[in-house]
């Protein structure tokens, strides 16, 4: 099975009950060495802009010419042909000439001659819009096969050329025609999109003033303007829904589902036995799992294998990363995250509940571990907690190792009253949970409903394939701007790389551009593919891998979003939250240090202005400007964030709008986006 190779996604269409939603404490006797930080949490700071500190200090570095997939393709170093020494231009002009040279030759090619770009961007002082604008309508009226154009009266004009100049084609003269539009509106016709300044779908960020950052050199797009995006899309894109239904229509429905539950309670025994018992593991490779386990004096971890990849995870016997893996029920393709139950690795079951539709908890019904899991500081509270807080509202709860109670009413009872109280209060709604009595060694009640006698006397209700198959899949918004969330980057085979994210909005072509955010760097989409198939196009909900060209591999991060050029996600290092504080051990202060978790991201951030304190069920204001904030409160807070991040407001996207506060390994807070500064 592919290991993590993961997005994250809820799509979810009711509206979120803030209030209903958390208000339990959440402790945790273990917390983070220093050593698992450094292992398991993203730091920005540590390795990822490399090669652009590198490049600050040699800045005489050569830029490698891009590979083009095609080779008729001409592969022209545009810098070669200019001598700019005439023009007496500071660095930084010449920097800005550059990139708007750039991106005049992204649009119009080589049909127009280059001291005709120069002049154009030297008059209209670097405003590339204002260039292209004057250079189109030059070209039409020269060419005179289009309309002349109106006067622009207003700033905000876009142009769409009618005919794409798609190099690839040996067409290196397109026919243009320059089209004035309403102010911040965006023309989709055929051919290009030209972003306006003016077209601000969210804030805009100033650049990130702290040390680290300002060390980074800036894309050449950065230097030029970083409001100002060409795009090139592709002739009759067609609508989004469309293009879903006619893709999509008739294939089964996606559902991510997350495995949680404290360490040991059985999740990846449960999920390995099941893609047993569904033919998705063959005998042979069963059988493989169980010699080898044997050997190691682990046989009981047979089934567990089959998601725990990792020599150190079979040894150990835990899962320490997100394991993924894939099965059909009747009306759904289901992909499951078997997350790491172990507290040091709570980060990644963050990664791996991020990406999720809907949860399974697995709870172990043996008398003192399930005690052990839930009441004396375990993570089976801990986990439900943050998968509520983190969107998902569907569970269903596995009692499992009911074999180990002879099939005991009594225990499953006991259990399940226990944890519906408590997932009341963690927000969620009775009528969404499932509880399903169950045994992952065993396979009983699992994939078929149950033959075992004593379990017969009490329970007639549904197997757990039965509830996963219940689940509904939630709303996918395809038609929204594009938001990919990337967990993941790696090498692929050919040029390029890839990063791996799940599709959270919109629709995403081979051959798209698309923005690298918090960064603002063009890139490519050179190829897709949605869990490991390769396809042309990929939908929100989708676990996709994107080869990317056209930026660095070094310069895009875990935590990045790729965007759609145009409705740009929001980047920002200041913004207001509602939190509801779990357990504080310190109350919180002005000024109060949290890790951030966004996504998959993990970053630095200060609480700097503590705004109001709420009723918890009202949400009236009780005390403006409190001092402090205790357990169980909830508030309205401005945080910053060390480097500036990509999110939006959570009533503009719900899944880039929730955030979590951890201190030392402890989840202390969870919090929706209500504003976002520019500042
Ligand atoms: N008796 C019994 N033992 C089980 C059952 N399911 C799992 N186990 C045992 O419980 C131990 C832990 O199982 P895992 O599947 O690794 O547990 P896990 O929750 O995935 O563990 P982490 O991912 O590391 O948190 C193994 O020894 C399993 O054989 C069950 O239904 N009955």
């Amino acid at each position: 099975m592919a290991r993590h190779r993961n997005v994250r996604n809820r799509n979810y269409s009711d509206d979120y009950d803030y209030d209903d939603v958390y208000g339990h404490s959440v402790e945790e006797d273990s917390c983070l060495s220093p050593s698992d930080t450094a292992q398991w949490m993203y730091d920005r700071s540590r390795n990822q802009q490399a090669i652009s500190n590198f490049l600050d200090n040699h800045n005489d570095i050569q830029e490698e010419a891009e590979e083009l997939p095609e080779p008729s393709v001409r592969t022209l170093d545009r810098r070669e042909s200019m001598d700019l020494r005439g023009l007496n231009l500071n660095e930084e002009d010449e920097a800005k000439l550059m990139s708007c040279l750039d991106e005049l030759r992204n649009v119009l090619g080589d049909t127009i001659p280059e001291n005709i770009l120069v002049q154009s961007v030297l008059t209209h002082k670097f405003n590339y819009n204002k260039a292209l604008d004057e250079i189109l309508n030059n070209k039409s009226k020269d060419e005179g096969k289009c309309k002349p154009q109106p006067a622009i009266q207003v700033p905000t004009v876009l142009i769409e050329p009618i005919k794409a100049p798609i190099l690839t084609t040996g067409d290196k003269t397109p026919k243009v025609i320059a089209t004035k539009i309403e102010p911040n509106k965006v023309a989709v016709i055929k051919g290009f999109k030209i972003e306006d300044e003016n077209i601000k779908s969210c804030p805009q960020t100033p650049r990130d003033q702290s040390p680290a950052n300002r060390e980074r050199t800036p894309s050449r797009l950065e230097q030029a303007d970083e409001n100002k995006v060409i795009i090139k899309i592709k002739e009759n894109k067609s609508d989004p829904n469309t293009q879903f239904l006619n893709e999509r229509g008739s294939d089964k429905d996606h559902l991510y589902i997350v495995v949680i539950g404290h360490v040991d309670a059985g999740k990846s025994t449960l999920m390995g036995r099941i893609l047993c018992e569904l033919g998705e593991v063959s005998q042979r490779t069963l059988h493989k799992y169980e010699q080898e386990s044997k050997k190691i004096g682990k046989q009981s971890f047979m089934y567990a294998w089959v998601l725990d990849e990792t020599g150190e995870e079979r040894v150990r016997g835990i899962t320490m990363d997100v394991g993924r893996a894939q099965f059909e029920t009747k009306t759904k393709k289901v992909i499951i995250l078997d997350a790491p139950g172990h507290a040091d690795f709570i980060p990644n079951m963050i990664t791996g509940a991020g990406q999720a539709d809907v949860a399974l908890l697995v709870v172990d019904a043996t008398r003192g571990e399930f005690e052990s899991g839930f009441e004396l500081g375990g993570q089976t509270r801990e986990h439900a907690l943050l998968v509520r807080s983190l969107g998902v509202n569907q569970l269903a709860v596995a009692v499992n190792k009911l074999d180990t109670t002879n099939w005991s009413q009594e225990r499953f009872d006991e259990i399940t009253k226990k944890l519906k109280a408590f997932l009341k209060q963690a927000g969620f709604k009775d009528s969404d949970v499932t509880f399903v009595p169950c045994s992952g060694l065993t396979g009983e009640n699992l994939v078929k409903n149950s033959t075992e006698p004593e379990l017969l006397k009490w329970y007639s209700g549904p197997s757990l394939l039965e509830v996963i198959d219940k689940f509904n899949v939630p709303q996918r918004l395809v038609s929204k701007p594009l938001r990919l969330s990337i967990n993941d980057i790696f090498k692929g085979t050919g040029s390029g790389f890839c990063v791996a994210g799940r599709i959270e909005n919109g629709v995403i072509n081979k051959g798209d551009k698309v923005l690298v955010c918090p960064t603002k760097e063009m890139a490519e989409v050179r190829s897709l593919s949605i869990n490991d198939l390769v396809s042309n196009v990929a939908f929100a909900g989708d676990q996709v891998s994107v080869t990317l060209s056209g930026v660095e591999m070094q310069n895009v991060s875990i935590g990045y979003i790729l965007s759609d050029p145009i409705q740009q996600v929001p980047v920002t290092s200041r913004f207001e939250a509602r939190l509801v504080v779990f357990n504080v051990k310190v109350p919180i202060t002005k000024g109060f240090p949290v890790l951030i978790h966004h996504q998959s991201l993990v970053e630095s951030a200060n609480i700097i202005k503590i705004k109001a304190l709420l009723n918890k069920s009202t949400g009236e204001v009780l005390k403006k400007k409190p001092r402090c904030l205790g357990n169980n409160s909830v508030a309205v807070v401005d945080i910053e964030v060390c480097r500036p991040i990509c999110i939006e407001r959570y009533k503009d996207v719900k899944e880039l709008g929730r955030v979590m506060l951890r201190v030392a390994g402890v989840t202390i807070a969870a919090g929706l986006v209500t504003d976002i500064f520019t500042t």
